[in-house]
């Protein structure tokens, strides 16, 4: 067990996430008076321990300790809480209440898809917690489920917002100047994508994501590379999926809107929420029912959304597209592109300082002569690196028996490539009532809302990228390439049977027919080599044959011993 400052002893690690470990840890002593909560020794609780190249970022640090009071005073039935921040040398952990339950994301991952009712409540309750954090100053900025856990205290299951404030602290110039960028590309406000200015509204936009996948499974805009869900967030409208109610697809449609000021404040949609639960529910009455269908009207913006502050001399951190990429319109034939570096934008015909009209994104690299791909362009790098991240943390359960990271984080030299993990599922435990049962659905849409598996979105090409070199962050690391693959043989044609159909039962035929043959000629040899011809044209019964054949031999040898006898004795006489 390893000591977390004086008072804490951290245990076993719950998960790995992006931007550190989560450790179910013990209280050694009561925490001094800077900790919002003191604890009680033997007391158990979760600890953050953030990454070492944010512990080793001074301006992380700096960040950790000036928001520490705004990451304490949060508290709301739906957020949880942060107990105490922790700075010892180089470790920075956040002790939070442990909160015992699955996440949303493997929630969904294990039970499926909710009702639209209980997708409904139970954004509701996240809404109110953003409701409180907004109203704080606060902006979360990376809602997704995995950041849900789902409290499951007193028979219920209370969803706990998680990871405040961990987007906003990662948001170093040192860290995001590079290959890095904070945010989940799924999950990604188009704003974020775009590197405009955030506000309060980003949040909105992931509760409108995670809604989504409550009730259908997966993400609006998922599969592809990071890359082109960023741009399905730019320029894509999700369609209604039949099982979703049309109040509910208003809220969504709503919260993902592509422009912020379009999208409800945190407060108005919890209660649109609540309005549509109540009448898409079985039991809705005409005027609940009426009140469904009007939601739009509850959903006005906020008027004063709070906005995420700007972090002097960094690259906007969620900045993976370029910031006139708003202006994209997939059928304009005019340039929407910056300039690529000094020697501007190459397009297909090479003219230099001409952007490419087609293109929206930057500029593939040129091939080098030798045919071989130049390194990757940096925003693919960051964009792999991201979507590296994501589908890591988008599975997150660790066997601890199997868990490299039982082993005590330890610190990695610099220039080895992180160790990835393989995705690990912990076996199921659970003993909750399961979402559905206490937000029970309309029957027409119990009907059409079977549960259905989550289909995990195929596993990406997992691209390394070295870590960053925490002691020059003005010289950023290119990343890592992969060992160039030889190239491989073409495959032979497949050799097809002659018979191309399939015929049921025709191996069975086949020895079948073998048998026969076999049994032919076994016959036609016994009535060839044996007396039986002669037996059956004497008309002899087989019992009779086969006395005769045992008297033939029994004659035979008392024959052979006769003649033995005679001679023996005729040479004793002599
Ligand atoms: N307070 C807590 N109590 C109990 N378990 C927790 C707590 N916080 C996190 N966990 C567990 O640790 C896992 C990892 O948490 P973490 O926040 O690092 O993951 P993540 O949200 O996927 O990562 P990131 O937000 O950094 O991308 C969670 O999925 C959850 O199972």
């Amino acid at each position: 067990m390893r000591p977390v400052g004086s008072k804490y002893l951290l245990e076993e690690p719950l998960g790995r996430g992006a931007t550190g470990t989560v450790w179910r840890a013990r209280q050694r002593e009561t925490a001094g008076a800077e900790a919002a909560v003191a604890g009680q020794p033997g007391e158990t609780v979760a600890i953050k321990v953030l990454k070492e190249e944010l512990a080793n970022d001074a301006d992380v640090v700096m960040r950790f300790l000036r928001e520490r009071s705004v990451l304490l005073r949060l508290t709301h039935p739906n957020i949880v809480r942060t107990r105490d921040l922790v700075v010892e040398g180089d470790l920075l952990a956040l002790v939070m209440d442990l909160i015992d339950g699955p996440d949303l994301h493997r929630y969904l991952r294990e039970n499926g898809p909710l009702t639209p009712v209980a997708a409904s409540l139970l954004t509701a309750q996240i809404a109110d917690a953003l409701a409180a954090s907004h109203s704080d100053g606060v902006v979360h900025r990376d809602l997704k489920p995995a950041n849900v856990l789902l409290d499951e205290r007193d028979g219920g299951m209370t969803p706990m917002l998680t990871d405040f404030g961990i987007a906003r602290l990662a948001d170093s110039p040192g860290l995001t100047r590079t290959h890095e960028f904070v945010g989940t590309p799924a999950y990604v406000a188009p704003e974020s994508a775009e590197g405009r200015p955030q506000t309060s509204a980003v949040d909105i936009y992931g509760a409108g994501i995670l809604l989504y996948e409550l009730v259908t499974g997966r993400p609006p805009f998922a599969g592809g590379t990071a890359l082109e869900v960023l741009h399905r967030h730019l320029s894509e409208e999700p369609r209604r999926p039949s099982t979703v109610p049309e109040p509910l697809w208003t809220v969504i449609e709503r919260c993902l809107s592509k422009d912020p000021d379009r999208r409800p404040s945190a407060e108005n949609l919890a209660r649109a929420l609540r309005t549509v639960a109540a009448g898409v529910g079985v039991h809705a009455n005409s005027a609940q029912i009426a009140a469904a269908e009007g939601v739009g009207a509850l959903l006005a913006p906020d008027p004063a959304p709070t906005a995420v502050p700007e972090t002097p001399g960094a690259a906007d951190p969620t900045q993976v597209l370029p910031s006139n990429a708003g202006s994209y319109d997939p059928a304009a034939a005019t340039s929407v592109l910056p300039q690529s570096g000094p020697g501007g934008n190459r397009g297909p015909g090479g003219n230099q300082g001409h952007a490419d009209p087609t293109a929206v994104m930057p500029p593939v690299p040129p091939q080098q002569p030798d045919g071989q791909p130049d390194s990757p362009h940096p925003w693919q790098s960051q964009l792999q690196a991201a979507r590296d991240r994501n589908e890591q943390t988008q599975v997150q359960y660790l066997d601890p028996s199997q868990d490299p990271l039982r082993r005590r984080p330890q610190r990695q030299a610099p220039q080895q490539p992180p160790q990835r993990q393989q995705p690990q599922q912990r076996p199921p435990q659970h003993r909750q009532q399961p979402l559905q049962q206490q937000y029970p659905a309309p029957q027409h849409q119990q009907q059409q809302h079977q549960p259905q598996r989550y289909q995990a979105p195929p596993q990406p090409q997992r691209q390394q990228y070295a870590p960053q070199q925490p002691q020059q962050p003005q010289q950023p690391q290119q990343p890592q390439q992969p060992a160039a693959r030889p190239p491989r043989e073409p495959r032979p044609p497949r050799q097809r049977s002659a018979n191309p159909m399939r015929i049921p039962g025709l191996g069975c035929l086949k020895g079948c027919l073998f048998t026969v043959v076999l049994l032919v000629i076994a016959g036609w040899l016994i009535w060839e080599l044996t007396p039986l011809q002669d037996w059956v044209a004497q008309g002899k019964g087989y019992w009779e044959a086969i006395g005769d054949a045992i008297g033939k031999v029994t004659d035979w040898i008392s024959q052979i011993g006769e003649a033995t006898g005679e001679s023996g004795g005729g040479t004793g006489g002599a």
